[in-house]
């Protein structure tokens, strides 16, 4: 192999691992889509909301107040999955907002994507939640779901080890210096 084919593969490898693949997780009201947009804006990434992958009928199902079953979740994963592995695109990295709130759901995003992905879990207690949903405007997803997020999410454990916490009651300018501190990037 010619040296400059031997210099452009290195410089392909060393430019896919510095890029960043982050799914910011963690039941509805969290602070995802707010969390990810900053982190997004400080560093430079492409910004993905995972409410904009979810198809229709899910939206539709969502504003009714009717929780999501795996089926309904599935698809919508594998969207997020999608925009992950097409991320390889963007020359910084992505960040993607997505309650992934089961270990079934992370895993199903992790299968799908190639490289680096890490995870950032805004851990938030019930009351915030219910006092950040009445505060929120114009988003479909109603306060009566609250109950089903909290009932579904799974806590990433210690074996996840590609995932960081983050206290969701935090300021936003604290928790992005956390997270920032935590991923080490
Ligand atoms: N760190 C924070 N401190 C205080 N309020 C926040 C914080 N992060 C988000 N919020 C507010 O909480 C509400 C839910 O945030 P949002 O980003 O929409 O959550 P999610 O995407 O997880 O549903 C919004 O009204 C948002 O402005
Ligand atoms: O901002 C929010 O309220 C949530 O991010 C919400 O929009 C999300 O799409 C749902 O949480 C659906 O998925 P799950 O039922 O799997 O959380």
């Amino acid at each position: 192999m010619r040296a400059s084919a031997i210099e452009g593969l290195l410089a392909m490898s060393s430019s896919s691992s510095n890029r960043l693949a982050i799914i910011v997780m963690g039941v509805c009201g969290c602070g995802k889509s707010t969390f990810a947009a900053a982190l997004a804006a400080e560093r430079g990434l492409d910004l993905i909301d995972g409410d904009d992958l979810h198809g229709e009928s899910a939206i539709a199902k969502m504003t009714r107040g009717e929780p999501l079953t795996d089926d309904d979740r599935w698809p919508w994963l594998d969207n997020v999955a999608a925009a992950l592995a097409d991320s390889v695109r963007s020359p910084r990295g992505i960040v993607i907002a997505c309650s992934a709130l089961r270990r079934s759901y992370r895993d199903r995003i992790r299968a799908g994507s190639s490289g680096d992905l890490r995870f950032v879990f805004l851990d938030a207690a019930r009351e915030l939640i219910e006092a950040r949903m009445q505060q929120r405007r114009g988003h479909f997803m109603p306060q009566s779901l609250v109950e089903s997020q909290f009932r579904t999410l799974e806590h990433p454990t210690a074996v996840e080890t590609d995932v960081v916490t983050i206290p969701a009651h935090l300021p936003l300018g604290a928790a992005l210096k956390l997270a920032i501190t935590k991923l080490s990037v």
